[in-house]
């Protein structure tokens, strides 16, 4: 029988355990450029082990609601970022992992402007926009060997709006 999920707005407290939120909320780290820039410095964890990192522009078609979860991936070899090339919210799926396998995914809405850094390993939905264009830039491992695993649910979620996402 499929469970549901809803949908938690994204802070960077919850997300904690599986990675970073990156946002220009609260004061600048520095200010620069003649003082007409904000610097908020160095807000993730990044990782791509023994390769390098790359920079990818993902192009993703938008998801209607209720979004179906079949399957979590996770790069053991390296973090990822998400970067929206747009203000729209889009929803990050992420579940911790019980050995070796994910427990139960949780699933968040980035508010406007809100970018995330999935750290190495974690379990992950894919990319997963709400509204177009779907435009990411992407920031992962680029090297040899594999960085992908999936895990396929054998009963999937329904991913719902909350209250708070409408
Ligand atoms: N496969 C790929 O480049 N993207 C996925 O890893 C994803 O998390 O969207
Ligand atoms: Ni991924």
């Amino acid at each position: 029988m499929t469970q549901t999920l809803t949908l938690s707005a994204l802070t960077a407290e919850a997300f904690a355990p599986f990675g970073d939120v990156m946002d220009v909320s609260g004061a600048p780290d520095k200010i620069i450029n003649q003082g007409l820039c904000g610097r908020h410095h160095d807000r993730a964890r990044l990782d791509f082990g023994d390769g390098r990192a790359g920079i990818s522009l993902f192009n993703a078609e938008p998801r209607q609601f209720p979004i179906t979860l079949d399957m979590v991936e996770r790069h053991p070899e390296g973090s990822q970022a998400f970067i929206p090339m747009s203000l729209h919210p889009f929803v990050v799926v992420v579940a911790p992992d019980e050995d070796g396998k994910p427990g139960t995914p949780r699933a968040f809405v980035t508010s406007a402007g809100q970018a995330i850094n999935l750290h190495r390993g974690t379990w992950h939905g894919v990319l997963t926009p709400i509204h177009a264009p779907g435009l990411f830039a992407v920031v992962d491992r680029i090297g040899e060997g594999a960085n992908l695993e999936e895990h396929w649910f054998e009963t999937g979620y329904e991913i719902v709006e909350g209250a708070q996402s409408r």
